[in-house]
């Protein structure tokens, strides 16, 4: 059976370019277990003094040490996420011929497949996304339990990743209102992803290993596993659990912090024999906003919002890899590793 979409097509075309021996991914250690990574009760900010006290300094521990973390009792009712993934499904079993239609679902440019500018199967992520804006989700007028279902989700993560950059930006002596008001009108947005099975799962990724470029994530990954994060030079995997939520710390976040935050690098691999499914919502600034250090001496430039998206751009297409928050070190410090990767 052909897959859908045409991931095949493109990795044979990447096989038949590759140097021999260098083709596939590199295949790094990984851990066997991950039963460290913190889980924090998001219950307790509703509770007496004491225990809110006691959950914002687990939130700022965890943002410390780790850079990702779970949370449970986040609110958001099981039947919502369920409701999602299975609204999720309906849209990504649509055939290829339509998803990649430029107005399918009445937007245009949401729809990502693969990696058009991969130059190697390493820089291909066998999986399909719609990355949809979450100003934009009113725009699915005929769509409307997917419209509802996000409206619900988007609402509901964006008052989570409201409330953690609120704690996280006291912590640094920031201004309470400072994620919010960055973000209210700004590019917070929705990605559903979608991981075929693969025939090649040790050649390629699900998803390539990447930073996520935003303030901080808020994702669901329910029942099957894949994702993995880098700790200390090691990949980790994260055990899905469908009571929790997952939130790591995005770059925007790691630069306003000065790096007391990291933005995580994770990936997901691909499976032989598994579909996949997760959602997350990226809680962004609008793209006039300056992404500055709140403390002195900065590690970073100030840069817009729009600039390090346009970086970005620019650097995976020529590279195939967007090389990230090197690119504005101050005193030109470029991180040759990450350049090389
Ligand atoms: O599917 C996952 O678990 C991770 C997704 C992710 O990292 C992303 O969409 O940026
Ligand atoms: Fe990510």
């Amino acid at each position: 059976m052909d897959i859908d979409p045409p991931l095949q097509v493109c990795y044979n075309a990447l096989m038949k370019d590759e140097v021999e021996g260098k083709n596939g991914r590199v295949d790094d250690e990984v851990e066997e277990t991950y039963e460290d990574l913190p889980v924090i009760d998001l219950g307790l900010l509703k509770m007496g003094n004491l225990e809110r006290e006691k959950c914002k300094k687990e939130i700022v521990e965890a943002a410390r040490n780790w850079g990702f973390f779970q949370v449970m009792n986040h609110g958001v009712p099981e039947r919502a996420l369920k409701a999602l993934l299975y609204e999720q499904k309906k849209v990504f079993y649509h055939p290829f011929a339509q998803k990649s239609l430029g107005n399918f679902l009445n937007l245009g440019g949401t729809y990502r497949w693969g990696n058009p500018l991969a130059l190697s199967p390493s820089q291909m992520s066998w999986s399909e996304a719609f990355h949809i804006g979450v100003l934009d989700v009113s725009s699915l007028e005929e769509h409307v339990t997917l419209r509802s279902t996000m409206e619900t989700v988007a609402k509901k993560f964006g008052s989570i990743a409201e409330s953690i950059a609120e704690i996280l930006g006291q912590s640094l002596g920031i201004k309470w209102s400072y994620f919010k008001e960055r973000c209210e009108k700004g590019k917070s947005s929705l990605r559903l992803n979608r991981y075929p099975p693969c025939p090649f799962a040790s050649k390629v990724y699900g998803l390539i290993p990447h930073t996520d470029s935003d303030y901080l994530t808020i994702l669901y990954q329910a029942h099957t596993s894949g994702l993995q994060l880098m700790r200390d030079g090691t990949w980790f995997p994260v055990k899905p659990n469908p009571q929790y939520l997952l939130v790591n710390i995005g770059d925007l976040l790691q630069v306003v912090s000065n790096d007391v935050f990291k933005s995580i690098k994770h990936r997901v691999v691909a499976s032989e024999e598994d579909e996949r499914f997760s959602f997350a919502y990226f809680y962004c600034p609008s793209e006039d906003v300056m992404i500055e250090s709140c403390m002195k001496p900065s590690i970073y430039k100030q840069f817009s919002y729009k600039e390090y998206r346009q970086q970005i751009e620019k650097d995976v297409e020529k590279t195939g890899n967007k090389v990230g928050l090197s690119r504005f070190f101050l005193h030109h410090v470029l991180d040759f590793n990450l350049l090389n990767e």
